[in-house]
């Protein structure tokens, strides 16, 4: 679990290290601010994918149309989320999840394919890692490989920082099962 004590001191430390007063009046509820921020903004990092899978595991069996090999295919676009790189700890934002499924039997409801992505946001990330991340607890949840994520998002350590291209976005794919190598699949994404 994240060691929120650890936080605050350390957060204290990097005040003192960039030459400010950590008891100065606009700083001195800074470290327990932060820390209550990570809390929230890196909850994620509490869980394992599978414990994630079991935490929003709320299916439905759905017999009409989702027979084995059908086309049938669940689309939810542009799922809204943040996330922090793992190399500057800088926010990814913009980040547009867009997640497809065959359905194979049963259906998980569409507001825990948010939370699922939520959640994964909620750690030290790589944009890849976050399409990885959802692909595989989706798999379990659903029983099937024909799972496919794309994002697009824009990382601030690229934007306000170093190179700073601040038009510059990123689209990552995690396709598997079926939608690596059927085109006309893919067409529909
Ligand atoms: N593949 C991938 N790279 C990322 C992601 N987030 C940040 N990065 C990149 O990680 C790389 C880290 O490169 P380094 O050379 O170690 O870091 P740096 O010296 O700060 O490099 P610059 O960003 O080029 O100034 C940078 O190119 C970042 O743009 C991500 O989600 N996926
Ligand atoms: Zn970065």
């Amino acid at each position: 679990m994240i060691d929120t004590d650890a936080i605050k001191e350390h957060i204290r430390g990097i005040l003192v290290a960039l030459g400010d007063d950590p008891d100065r009046e606009g700083l001195k509820e800074t470290p327990d601010r932060v820390a209550r921020m990570y809390e929230e903004v890196f909850e994620g990092m509490n869980y394992t994918n599978h414990e994630i899978a079991k935490m929003f595991n709320k299916t439905f069996n759905e017999d009409a149309g989702t027979a084995k090999g059908s086309d049938d295919m669940v689309i939810v676009r542009d799922i809204d989320i943040f996330s922090y790189c793992e190399h500057h700890l800088a926010l990814m934002y913009d980040m547009k999840v867009t997640v497809a499924y065959l359905p194979k039997g049963k259906v998980i409801g569409l507001s825990k394919i948010a939370r699922i992505a939520d959640m994964v946001g909620k750690r030290l990330q790589l944009q890849e890692r976050i399409g990885s991340d959802i692909a595989e607890i989706l798999k379990e949840i659903l029983d099937t490989e024909d799972v496919a994520v794309i994002i697009e998002g824009t990382h601030s350590c690229m934007t306000a920082r170093g190179i700073k291209k601040n038009q510059a976005t990123t689209k990552t794919y995690n396709l598997s099962g079926r939608f690596k190598d059927d085109v006309c699949l893919n067409m529909r994404l």
